[in-house]
């Protein structure tokens, strides 16, 4: 089996033409492989929320190729790119995107709903991530009733629910203190390897930097250093 899960081939994002048009990323290129937990690196406006988008299909590449494990995402029609985004790859927002009226079991457990797991097996699941999560305690809490750090723990279970080969993650500290941040990405870190997973996180904080395997940067939509 190939160890390459994301390969991305000279891709470029450009929005707008003409005088007005912005080059948001511009002949990026490289590819991650199983089991590594690639950080990318940049400032405001650097590209990153543009690369990671086109890499988990939810926007499209004005020019070059993108396959996440072995699919190819640029050529996929838009039943492709659901399916995508339903059996191979989870996202982590920095706003977490938790449903404010439902558990941080039933938010764990909607992605296994509309995959169509039976209840039992279901809510089998669901306390195993909570667990995982280290949040086995506070499965009836909703939303509002959870700390910051505890809402992003309940969307990184939730984006596991699926067993994802390739997790997406946009600046998944953004909102939370160091500490709590940097407790976050160690469990990334944890999960990727234990589930030989990939995971691309976009962060601009550079205390962050050393859990990653790999650091990408971005400049002004280039690829700079790798
Ligand atoms: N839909 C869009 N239409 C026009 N310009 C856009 C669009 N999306 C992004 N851009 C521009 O593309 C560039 C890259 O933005 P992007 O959001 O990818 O950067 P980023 O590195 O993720 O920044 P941040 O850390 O602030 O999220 C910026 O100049 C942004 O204004």
């Amino acid at each position: 089996m190939s160890t390459e899960m994301v390969s991305v081939e000279k891709v470029s994002r450009t929005f707008g033409s003409g005088e007005r048009a912005v080059h948001a990323v511009q002949e990026v290129s490289f590819t991650a492989e199983r089991g590594e937990l690639v950080a990318v690196r940049g400032r405001s406006g650097a590209g990153k929320t543009t690369l990671l988008n086109m890499i988990g299909g939810l926007d499209r590449p004005s020019a070059g190729r993108v396959t996440v494990a072995g699919r190819d995402v640029t050529a996929a029609g838009e039943q492709e790119l659901l399916d995508l985004r339903r059996d191979t790859v989870s996202f982590v927002f920095q706003t977490f995107g938790l449903i404010p009226i439902l558990s941080a079991a039933e938010n764990v457990g909607v992605p296994l709903r509309l995959a169509k797991v039976p209840a039992a097996e279901r809510e089998e699941r669901v306390s195993v991530l909570l667990e995982l999560v280290g949040l086995g305690g506070h499965a009836a809490q909703r939303p509002n009733e959870l700390s910051g750090g505890q809402q992003q723990r309940v969307a990184v279970a939730r984006a596991l629910a699926n067993d994802p080969e390739l997790l997406i993650a946009d600046e998944p500290t953004g909102q939370l203190d160091s500490e709590t941040g940097r407790s976050i990405m160690d469990l990334l870190r944890a999960v990727v390897h234990a589930r030989k997973m990939t995971a691309l996180v976009a962060t601009h904080d550079p205390a962050l930097i050393d859990l990653a395997d790999r650091t990408l940067v971005l400049r002004d939509g280039r690829l700079v250093e790798e």
